[in-house]
């Protein structure tokens, strides 16, 4: 049977989410430490284990049919690789940071100096636009260390929080691009596996709307029904049950994860009561 290459990273940081997403899609992957191939047990699919910067090459090469890379990767490395799904997970942006001390008045203040980054061609673009020429110093980690110890005016790295610039007395100056976890597809994949690959994203749309929404189930007076329905806007809209107790009803609705707990302030203040929240496993729009 045709089995799709789906290439995740060995390890570092988008291994646990990349093969959480994988299981919560209901696919099972036999998981042996220092593996670097695995099958799953219940789908047409195998698991190859690779650093996150070398998967544009295999996916060019056809080595893997598919992968969970960060965008950023992409965008340094694969801009002729297309995406698939965007999973929501690894955010980050790349970025210009200069010592906290330096004045810093525009990107043209790049000209002529030196950047150390590990993303020669993201910086290289991005400067080119803006009609800055700089000389980058090109390394693999630890980036941020490096205005620190006179081997560059400035840097472009990954920030998330922002605590590695704190710690290293960085000011993030300039916001190239904004990355997260994506499902990449190589340009050589067969018909037979793309449908394979349909599957695959149909589930993962499943699952990344579920973590999005909650399920609300609440109780309310009939009198002040219509309030509470105006507040929850439901799937199509909210389901309505009589409770044994006369005169009230169990209202059923799904509300966003980023705004449940206004949505229940606003609940309570409408009458109702009894409400509970529970996660929603997949969900089918
Ligand atoms: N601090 C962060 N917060 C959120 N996402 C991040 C952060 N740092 C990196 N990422 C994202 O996770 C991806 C993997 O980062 P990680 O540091 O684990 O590996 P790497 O060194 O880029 O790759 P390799 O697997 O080739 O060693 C990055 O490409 C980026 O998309
Ligand atoms: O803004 P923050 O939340 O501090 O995150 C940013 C840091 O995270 C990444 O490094 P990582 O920890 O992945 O180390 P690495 O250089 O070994 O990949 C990135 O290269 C930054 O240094
Ligand atoms: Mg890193």
């Amino acid at each position: 049977m045709t089995k799709i290459r789906i290439a995740v990273q060995k390890s570092g940081r988008l291994n646990e989410d990349s093969l959480q997403i994988l299981k919560d899609c209901g696919i099972s992957i036999d998981n042996g430490k220092d593996q670097l191939k695995a099958t799953a047990r219940n789908f047409p699919l195998e698991v190859f284990y690779l650093r996150n910067g070398d998967i544009p090459q295999y996916l060019r090469d056809g080595v893997v049919d598919i992968a969970i890379i960060g965008e950023n990767v992409l965008v340094e490395k694969g801009n002729d690789i297309a995406v698939a799904e965007k999973l929501n997970f690894s955010k980050c942006r790349v970025s210009l940071a200069v010592p906290k001390g330096v004045k810093y008045n525009s990107v043209k203040d790049f000209e002529g100096k030196k950047v150390a980054t590990s993303y020669p061609n993201t910086v290289n673009e991005y400067l080119k636009s803006k009609g800055v020429t700089a000389e980058l110093h090109i390394i693999n980690g630890s980036v941020e260390i490096a205005p620190n110890i006179g081997l560059a005016y400035g840097i472009c790295d990954i920030v998330s929080s922002g605590s590695t610039l704190f710690k290293n007395n960085l000011k993030e100056v300039e916001v190239i691009l904004q990355s997260e976890a994506v499902l990449a597809v190589s340009p050589t994949i067969s018909e037979e596996r793309r449908e394979i690959l349909k599957k695959i994203q149909f589930r993962i749309q499943s699952v990344l709307q579920a973590r999005q929404n909650k399920y609300i189930l609440l109780n309310a007076p009939n009198d002040k029904l219509d309030e509470i329905i105006s507040i929850l806007p439901g799937m199509r809209s909210p389901t309505v049950l009589p409770l044994a107790e006369e005169g009230w009803s169990s209202v059923h609705s799904v509300i966003t994860r980023d705004t449940f707990w206004e949505v229940i302030d606003e609940l309570k203040q409408a009458g109702a009561e009894g409400i509970l929240v529970c996660p929603i496993e997949k969900m089918v729009l």
